[in-house]
């Protein structure tokens, strides 16, 4: 639910919600730290009053001599507690504050990633609204109950000033009591939609802060910088971040006069109440109603009501502000599931009858163009399937598919005649190993970087070298200076602060195959899926492991991608797409028969290698 739209009512419901929300994950951080907190900020907001009842005291033990010096002592010594105490009390609670918000921020962060830790499919990660919200979600989640908690005990403590002030000017004038009183609900009201503008703005201002921030890392990432210099482009993505920045202080701006206008209302609204308030006092001191003390106490008290009312209209203000905000954290963890999952969910079993795609349309949102338009392919078991066809086939779709990290919008995809919307995705997942096209570098040690694959071989050693060894890096990660143990990274140190070493960067081919043993590690999966993972070897390399792929997994059910058809052509099957359909399909030997697409393709490929070097041309368009 939007906290800006909707009904009045509908509103409220949705910030009591989220202060329930609030209070429930303060509660969960540290109970003793919400109690510690409240202590000490009651605590400090009763001291002044504590201590205006001691003086009176003591004035009156002094003015009137012959009484028990024992009652004098004890009430000086009450003095300098609270004396004390109004020194530390304000301490304690920002410490005690601070603890709690580092407390509650942990956790709100671990409740935020592991809700989106539970979205099974990749479209949220791919829809700019849901990034956007994401980020707020993660400032408010941090921010907003460590806040709040601080709002509400301030409130608490200013309307126990506020009553006592209240109090001293009812009793002079109760109609000017009422009045400034009453002023408060202009007041409020202002201040409310002021917090609510500044929500907003903080909403609208997300997509210029995120790509801001997108320049920002590309700025200074090392991946960007060799093409940045070389190119000279680093000037043309400052002026964008900045271009970015200027936009959000447009709003921003416009928020702060807007705020500027509803707060010089209200402060002169305030000054016209406090001059009527103090004609009345010397007007009533002129007729001698009310005595010069009178005058300077309701002069005091008007100024103390207001200020009071002021500071608590802007907490409760402030309150609603992060409220507002804290919804966007609420909306993403409480987001329904991105993928409908059976329940029960089907168990999947190992692959024996294959995986076959009926009549699958798919395109990634409702406004792009169909990637597969009615695509049937069946995926034997036991064999190894190649998937063959032009840049944006749909090559690597298939492969996400078959991952059901996307649903196909009609048709079906089945594992042994099983739906895999019937299926657990988790279970499915876990019969399957894969290198994807963009597989990831991880700034992680190299033992990581391949244990990731399966998480129970972090800590087996002998698992992530076998795996190393199959894709043929299991030497270069070995002669590393802290040998599986060293970082790959150059944007981190490896070790602690005192004996921080720079990690080490692997080449592009390299980074491939730790992919690759990461996809290995998993061991004997049911399913196979490999990405292009051999297009940063080099020939030798390429050859080295196709054979040793083929060797390890002589039995088992494959998909390949590749432009290289030389490195697929060993495929049991050969699937050229085109169009969003299977064109053609069959053995090597079949399709150079058929002497259609993917002979041509073949023999160009061929050519480029064997004739003129110019001609060297891959499947690839692009
Ligand atoms: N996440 C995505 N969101 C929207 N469109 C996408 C996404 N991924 C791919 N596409 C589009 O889907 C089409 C198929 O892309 P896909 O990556 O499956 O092709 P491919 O055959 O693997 O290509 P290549 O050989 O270049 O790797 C392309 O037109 C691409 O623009």
């Amino acid at each position: 639910m939007d906290v800006s739209s909707g009904s009045r009512s509908a509103r409220l419901r949705t910030l009591l919600g989220g202060l329930r929300h609030a209070v429930r994950l303060g509660w969960q951080a540290g109970p003793g730290l919400v109690v510690g907190v409240a202590l000490c900020t009651v605590a400090a907001a009763v001291m002044p009053v504590a201590a205006a009842w001691l003086t009176k005291l003591s004035l009156e033990l002094i003015t009137h001599p012959g009484g028990d010096p024992r009652r004098l002592l004890t009430v000086g010594a009450g003095l300098v507690a609270v004396g004390l105490a109004t020194a530390l009390l304000p301490l304690a609670a920002r410490y005690l504050r601070g603890q709690f918000t580092r407390e509650v921020g942990a956790l709100a962060q671990d409740g935020l990633f592991g809700a989106a830790e539970r979205f099974t499919g990749l479209s949220r990660f791919e829809d700019p609204v849901f990034l956007d919200r994401l980020r707020l979600a993660q400032y408010s989640g941090c921010h907003a109950p460590g806040n709040l908690l601080g709002g509400v005990l301030t409130v608490a403590a200013g309307a126990l000033t506020l009553a006592g002030f209240l109090g001293s000017l009812f009793a002079l004038n109760a109609g000017m009591a009422v009045l400034v009183a009453m002023s408060a609900v202009p007041a409020l009201a202002g201040q409310l939609r002021v917090s609510r503008r500044r929500a907003a703005t903080t909403w609208e201002v997300g997509p210029y802060e995120r790509r801001e921030h997108f320049y920002q890392e590309v700025l200074t990432s090392v991946q960007a910088a060799k093409e940045l210099r070389l190119f000279a482009a680093g000037g043309y993505l400052r002026n964008l971040m900045n271009d970015n920045r200027r936009r959000a202080n447009a709003h921003y701006l416009r928020t702060d006069r807007r705020e500027l206008r509803t707060q010089i209302s209200l402060a002169m609204l305030s000054a016209v109440i406090a001059a009527a308030g103090l004609g009345w006092a010397l007007h009533a001191a002129w007729q001698g109603r009310i005595s010069v003390g009178d005058v300077s106490l309701f002069v005091a008290a008007t100024a103390g009501v207001q200020s009071t009312l002021t500071s608590l209209i802007t907490e409760i203000a402030n309150g609603h502000q992060q409220l507002t905000l804290f919804e966007h954290y609420r909306t993403v963890v409480d987001s329904p599931a991105d993928l409908p999952v059976a329940s029960p969910a089907a168990p999947v079993g190992p692959l024996r009858g294959g995986i076959e795609f009926r009549d699958v349309w798919f395109r990634y949102a409702p406004d792009q163009p169909w990637v597969l338009r009615g695509l049937n392919l069946t995926i034997r078991p036991g064999r190894s399937t190649a998937l063959v066809g032009v840049n944006g086939a749909g090559k690597s779709t298939i492969a996400k598919l078959l991952c059901r990290f996307y649903d196909p919008q009609r048709g079906s995809i089945t594992w042994d005649g099983a739906d895999l919307r019937e299926l657990d995705p988790a279970a499915l997942r876990e019969r399957i190993g894969a290198v994807f096209q963009d597989f990831m570098h991880y700034d992680l040690s190299a033992a990581e970087n391949i244990g990731l694959g399966s998480l129970d071989a972090l800590t087996d050693r002998e698992r992530l070298e076998h795996a190393a060894r199959l894709a043929g890096v299991h030497e270069t990660l070995r002669d590393l200076p802290d040998g599986y143990d060293t970082l790959l990274s150059r944007v981190f140190f490896q070790g602690d602060a005192v004996n921080a070493r720079l990690g080490v960067s692997l080449s592009g081919g390299q980074w491939q195959r730790v992919a690759l043993a990461r996809a290995l590690v998993r061991g004997e999966r049911d399913l196979l899926l490999l990405d292009e993972p051999s297009s940063g070897l080099d020939p030798r390399a390429e050859y080295e492991i196709h054979k040793a792929l083929l060797r390890h997994r002589s039995d088992r059910t494959s998909v390949l991608i590749s432009h290289r058809l030389g490195a697929v052509r060993d495929a049991d099957v050969l699937v050229v797409l085109d169009d969003g359909q299977v064109a053609e399909q069959g053995t090597h030997v079949d399709l150079m028969a058929l002497d259609g697409r993917y002979a041509r393709l073949f023999r160009m490929q061929a050519e480029g290698y064997q004739g003129d070097p110019l001609n060297v041309v891959t499947t690839g368009k692009g």
